[in-house]
């Protein structure tokens, strides 16, 4: 399968892209073949899938974003889109995920699929992109290598598309055995008190501090494993995959539908008990926290900080909600706004770039606190806590903060995990340990056999 990468000056090749409606094609990550690159956007059984590379943009430095989003809108213009279902997905469709830091080495790409698979609104269709070359723009086209059988519903009647059979089971990747990353436990918790000490001394008003830790698994991990456990445990947050980053965020940094975007900003966390009936008092004292409470106010103000330039108006609620997840509860505010009508909308990639990062996953102010965490955390975050998500020819797109997430290596054996803790005046190290550990419960989980 061949990859080809272009610089962001060169022309992009032309690509083909056509969208059909399928039958209901079932679970949509257990579509993923086994070899090669697999990427996924999928929550609550609907989203979209994709496999193999048509093209990927791969960009650096701090305009790693809006370079890759001027990117694709030259390999839009060049593109040739066939597409019958017309919704959000459809058409030419590019993954990507982005770097937290504007210098780390893990830079960002974006990267347009063969084939894409999607479902939503009841409805579910086959995207394959290709080179565009005349003898594939007639509308029975043969895609050469497709690997994935439909059933086609054209004019009501179903065609069945040529394809090899459903792709075997994923393996599960066997004994994990977990050992700490750049910082041992007791390291990370001495760096939460010097922050605690240099946000006293007014160096910043909070910073995320996040640690990694690596988990080696016996036998090779399978992408395709963590990804189905990922969803079926944690349903309500957005499964992802991108070019070796993989994880189940609950966070979403910006969604443009049209002239709408949205947003589900969270901070402020407090773990679940063991025993789900001992958590009800935990929301209402959650919700009573005055630390979370500031936590989450300085992340949606970051939000707001970003987005209000580009936005006519945005709506939200004046008290954060309590959002529950399996491992944790946190405060959620959920942000609606109109794009301004008088100039072109960005795209929503464009939209991302504008809003990382926000002070949940840097702090306040973001220059300051991003230097203090560059510094304390010894490490290079590398895509976690950056965007993650798809853009669509139209320039809609969906990006999450790639929370609760792993970055697979080049050892097969061995994925790089992350979790992060906003911290304040009054943090404690020991309870910002603890929750860092409930972060990482998902990626966790989700190598375990169970
Ligand atoms: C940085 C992470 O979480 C952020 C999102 C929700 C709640 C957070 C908190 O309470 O600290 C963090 O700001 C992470 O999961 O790695």
């Amino acid at each position: 399968m061949s990859t080809p990468e272009f610089a962001t000056g060169a022309p992009a090749p032309p690509l083909l892209a056509r969208t059909r409606e399928v039958t209901d094609p079932g679970d949509l990550l257990s579509l993923l073949p086994g070899a090669g690159a697999v990427m996924s956007w999928v929550r609550r059984g609907e989203g979209i899938v994709g496999w193999g590379e048509a093209l990927r943009i791969e960009t650096s430095g701090p305009g790693r974003m809006t370079e890759a989003d001027e990117a694709w809108r030259r390999t839009v213009a060049r593109m040739e889109i066939d597409d019958e279902v017309q919704l959000p997905g459809t058409g030419a469709v590019a993954f990507g995920s982005f770097s937290f830091a504007p210098y780390s080495a893990s830079g960002g790409a974006l990267i347009v699929p063969e084939v894409v698979v999607g479902r939503r609104d009841g409805r579910a269709w086959v995207t394959h992109i290709g080179a565009g070359s005349p003898g594939k723009n007639s509308p029975g086209a043969d895609f050469a290598g497709t690997n994935y059988a439909a059933t086609v519903v054209e004019h009501d009647r179903p065609v069945i598309v040529p394809g090899i059979p459903a792709p075997a089971a994923p393996a599960t990747p066997g004994q994990i055995s977990y050992s700490p990353g750049a910082l041992t436990p007791q390291a990370w918790q001495d760096a939460v008190a010097e922050v605690v000490t240099r946000i006293r001394g007014g160096e910043a008003e909070k910073v995320v501090l996040a640690r990694d830790v690596l988990a080696r698994a016996a036998d090779e991990i399978d992408a395709r494993h963590l990804l189905a456990r990922l969803a079926q445990g944690y349903r309500w947050c957005w499964t992802f995959a991108v070019d070796g980053l993989l994880g189940a965020t609950p966070e979403l940094l910006v969604r443009r539908t049209g002239l709408t975007a949205t947003s589900r900003v969270l901070a402020g966390t407090i773990q679940r008990s063991a025993v789900a009936r001992q958590d009800a008092h935990l929301g209402a004292e959650l919700r009573a926290s005055e630390k979370d409470l500031g936590e989450h106010a300085l992340a949606v103000d970051s939000l707001l900080e970003g987005l209000r330039p580009h936005c006519e108006s945005v709506e939200l609620p004046p008290e954060p909600r309590v959002l529950e997840l399996p491992n944790v509860l946190h405060l959620a505010t959920d942000v609606v706004a109109s794009l301004r009508t008088d100039v072109p909308a960005p795209s929503a990639l464009a939209l991302a770039s504008a809003l990382h990062p926000t002070a949940a996953v840097g702090g306040t102010p973001t220059g300051r606190s991003t230097e203090i965490l560059a510094e304390v955390e010894q490490m290079d975050r590398g895509r976690y806590a950056g965007p993650v998500g798809w853009i669509g020819a139209d320039g809609d797109g969906e990006w999450g903060i790639a929370l609760r997430s792993g970055m697979l290596t080049s050892d097969p054996h061995l994925i790089r995990l992350f979790a992060g803790c906003g911290i304040v005046a009054d943090s404690e190290p020991t309870a910002e340990l603890a929750e860092s550990e409930a972060k990482l419960e998902p990626m966790r989980w989700a190598l375990g056999q169970g």
